[in-house]
């Protein structure tokens, strides 16, 4: 449910594996070019899809007897897919979110998402995340990532179906973990695209990065997430991936704004395509702030992006914070 980059890249992904896939598209010149063509030029250009993905932009029949339904929306708009969609939602099929945000008016993760809007058993519901850049895992590049449920069962049978010969899934009971870190990774990404914008070379991304992950990690610990989850697939591999890759919209956003650009002119530098930290740096300050954590970089990011502060201004008001020790 979603035919933007990454729901095209999992239902190849899904297709490649053996499956019948039929992916769900707001627009149906989208489900039309999927359907027809195999492609998804604006979404994945110059990636084949495979045969048996077939597309439609009715919700009911990508939905009707579905043994598993991928949500591939941005966070953002997840609950009012969720609530769109719920009366269509198949019983008993196993759900799996993609979506790396915190919606910014309820705070809530994608799986509370879909457990409370779509009235989805949470025991059904699994969460993927891993360092998986849309465009290399379409082309086929060997890749890792990470399949949580509070559902061992799901967990392993979720593994099974998104396994092929160049992603390999591993599982984990941590559902909060892997998502707030899937989350709260894109707003670093968006601060080591501001620091790059700036001029800043590797020395200043790894402080980033790392002072990024000690901050994600004080977050997720005070929300119940588990400390092992920080330093995998989920964690660090795809906070690592997400900050160093030009193909990152988060960095990419936060490059134009670094160097300058508007937030409008930082928009379009991503195509349009969704940079969930944006959003997400407000929502995830906040659950921040209601658990008393500091993330001086979630911070900083947004008050470039929706107070209006000169990036400039941030260096100096990050690099003067209290002395501390590490
Ligand atoms: N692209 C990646 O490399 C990647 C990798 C892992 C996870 N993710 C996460 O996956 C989620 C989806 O990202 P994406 O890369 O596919 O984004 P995208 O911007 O490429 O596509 C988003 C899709 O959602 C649709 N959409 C937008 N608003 C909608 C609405 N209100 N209702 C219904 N559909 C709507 C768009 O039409 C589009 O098809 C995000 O949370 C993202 O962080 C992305
Ligand atoms: O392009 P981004 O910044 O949304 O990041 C893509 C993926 O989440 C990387 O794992």
């Amino acid at each position: 449910m979603g035919s933007g980059s990454w729901g095209t890249a999992v239902g190849k992904v899904l297709a490649d594996g053996g499956n019948d896939v039929v992916m769900w598209a707001r627009r149906e010149q989208v489900a039309e070019e999927i359907r027809s063509r195999h492609t998804n030029d604006r979404y994945l250009p110059e990636v084949p899809l495979p045969e048996q993905m077939s597309g439609t932009s009715d919700p009911a029949e990508a939905l009707e007897g579905a043994s598993h339904v991928v949500l591939g929306v941005p966070a953002q708009s997840l609950g009012e897919n969720m609530r769109t969609w719920a009366s269509l939602l198949p019983k008993g099929a196993g759900y799996i979110s993609l979506a790396k945000g915190v919606e910014t008016a309820s705070l809530r993760r994608a799986s509370q998402i879909i457990a409370e809007d779509g009235a989805v058993d949470p025991s059904r519901i699994g969460v993927l995340s891993g360092p998986n850049l849309a465009k290399e895992i379409a082309e086929g590049q060997f890749a890792a990532t990470v399949i949580a449920s509070e559902n061992a069962q799901l967990a392993e049978e979720l593994q099974g179906i998104f396994a092929t010969s160049y992603l390999r899934p591993y599982t984990n009971n941590d559902v909060v973990g892997c998502e707030i870190a899937g989350a709260s990774k894109n707003v670093i990404a968006l601060v080591c695209g501001m620091a790059a914008g700036l001029g800043m070379g590797y020395n200043t991304s790894a402080t980033l990065i790392t002072r990024g992950l000690a901050e994600i990690t004080r977050l997720g610990i005070a929300l119940g997430a588990e400390q092992a989850t920080f330093s995998g697939l989920a964690g660090i591999g795809d906070l690592v991936a997400t900050c160093s890759s030009s193909l990152s919209r988060n960095r990419r956003f936060g490059e134009q704004l670094g160097m300058g650009r508007t937030m409008d002119e930082a928009q379009e530098a991503t195509n349009g395509q969704v940079a969930e930290g944006v959003k997400s740096c407000t929502s995830i300050r906040a659950l921040s702030q209601e658990a008393g954590v500091e993330m001086p970089l979630t911070e900083a990011a947004h008050l470039v992006c929706h107070e209006g502060i000169p990036v400039s201004q941030l260096v100096q008001a990050l690099m003067g914070r209290t002395k501390k020790s590490e």
